[in-house]
């Protein structure tokens, strides 16, 4: 067994609440998103759980639901990371658009393909496999180091970036990846085995 990796969604968004496309845009967490974030931290705290480092992305709503966490840890000072490699997909034309408008004008199965399939782009936007093109090597030369050799991990950013992780950390094929939705402030506990493979993952929803 080696170390320990949190992945964590941010908490709901403005525009999470308004059900608009965001991708790369900066809108900051809402009320219940403070909140959200403010359990996900107690929720770590309860498993005894400290961090040795932080990554989030270069956008607000992950790295203040980083900051909650880490004050609910009594961790406020603790390094923390910030990359846009960890940042949401770029949503392309579809950023700011109301989701349900987009499935009105495009039909609810093409907006699901672009939502959650692996290799089809939104319009002018990143597929899930660009998404980990970016994610997937930050991930294992600044990240993974930490988690073999006995770090405990936190990673504070997005639906989408953080599914392109959990499909290379889980081994999860591009049909099957369609199915995997995260909850904003939803913490994923899992514990690596040496040779970076799943040990144990649980979700403290
Ligand atoms: O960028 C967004 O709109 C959301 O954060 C994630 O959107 P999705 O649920 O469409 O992937």
């Amino acid at each position: 067994m080696s170390g320990t990796l949190v992945l964590v969604r941010h908490g709901q968004s403005e525009w999470n609440l308004k059900n608009l496309f965001t991708g790369w845009r900066d809108p900051g967490l809402t009320e219940q998103g403070h909140a959200e974030a403010k359990s996900a931290g107690e929720k770590l705290k309860a498993r005894g759980l400290k961090f040795d480092i932080a990554f989030t992305s270069a956008l607000s709503r992950a790295q203040t639901t980083c900051q909650h966490i880490l004050d609910a840890l009594g961790q406020s000072d603790l390094e923390t990371i910030r990359n846009a490699a960890l940042n949401e997909r770029d949503y392309g034309d579809l950023n700011g658009l109301n989701k349900d408008d987009a499935r009105a004008k495009w039909g609810e199965e093409q907006v699901h393909i672009w939502r959650r399939s692996y290799d089809t782009p939104p319009p002018g936007g990143e597929s899930l496999k660009d998404t980990g093109a970016r994610v997937w090597p930050y991930y294992m030369h600044d990240m993974q180091p930490h988690v073999l050799s006995g770090g405990t991990v936190l990673v504070a950013a997005h639906g989408n970036s953080l599914r392109a992780l959990i499909m290379a950390l889980e081994g999860i094929s591009g049909p099957d990846i369609v199915k995997l939705e995260l909850g904003t402030g939803v913490p994923i506990v899992y514990k690596l085995n040496a040779d970076s493979t799943v040990a144990s993952k649980d979700v403290l929803a």
